[in-house]
């Protein structure tokens, strides 16, 4: 296995894809499309559609390049028992549970297993061989198999895609931190939940506490060499 240097800020960074996983968080309807649940709760989800495009490009070269693909999917059951009641810190803070409660006509519709808001968008479906993880609160670490899913593989490395920058991203890249993993995010196949400076600050804290931050034309021409490689 032959390790690769990734262009990142704030310092290069070396990897070697078979031990690295690209991580696509949580792009659902509820994140990325118009009448999902962060356009109905008041969130600005008009520039997804190029964070979509840009995902399937990177998706591609990991994919050809040897690296495991994770697709997390955020929710909960319909009767929204894993959401947590009144007890949990996230009955409080979710925006879908808030945005229900005020709107009891979508109870039972947003971020719910079964239903469109939960759906991965059409652009972005996992292929045989890829994992898919169903989380139930912003880091994808809690209470999912990621860890041992990543341990039993010898993956040490972790290169994040998805929405929300400054939520599950983040909270997912500061776990892994925590546990040992290098985190990159390839930040224009990132979106936030808010203004722009959620995006500026998230990817400040990552680049200057957390983790790296590239971009994904470096990123596959990074990978270039290995997934040529492999078809050799
Ligand atoms: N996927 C996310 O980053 N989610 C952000 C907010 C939420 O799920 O309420």
């Amino acid at each position: 296995m032959k390790s690769l240097t990734l262009k990142a800020r704030p310092e290069a960074i070396e990897f070697t894809p078979e031990q690295s996983a690209l991580i696509v968080v949580d792009m659902q309807n509820a994140y990325a499309s118009q009448g999902g649940y962060l356009d109905l709760a008041g969130f600005d989800v008009s520039a997804t559609q190029p964070v979509i495009e840009k995902i399937n490009v990177a998706v591609a070269a990991a994919r050809k390049a040897g690296m495991t693909i994770i697709w997390f999917q955020n929710g909960w059951d319909s009767d929204y028992v894993e959401a947590g009641g009144p007890g949990s810190p996230n009955w409080h803070k979710s925006n879908a549970l808030k945005t229900m409660r005020s709107r009891p006509e979508l109870q039972g519709k947003l971020l719910a297993k079964g239903g469109w808001d939960y759906e991965l968008v059409d652009e972005l479906q996992p292929q045989p061989g890829d994992i898919v993880l169903p989380k139930p609160r912003y880091s994808g670490f809690f209470n999912t198999p990621l860890d041992s899913i990543l341990r039993s593989r010898g993956i040490r490395h972790l290169v994040f895609t998805g929405i929300a920058t400054n939520v599950c991203v983040e909270s997912t890249l500061r776990d892994g931190f925590f546990l040992e993993y290098f985190g990159v995010v390839l930040s224009d196949a990132t979106h936030q939940a808010g203004p722009a400076f959620a995006q500026q600050a998230a990817l400040f804290n990552i680049e200057t506490f957390f983790g790296w931050v590239s971009d994904v034309a470096t990123f596959c021409d990074t990978l270039a060499p290995a997934a040529l490689a492999r078809i050799a």
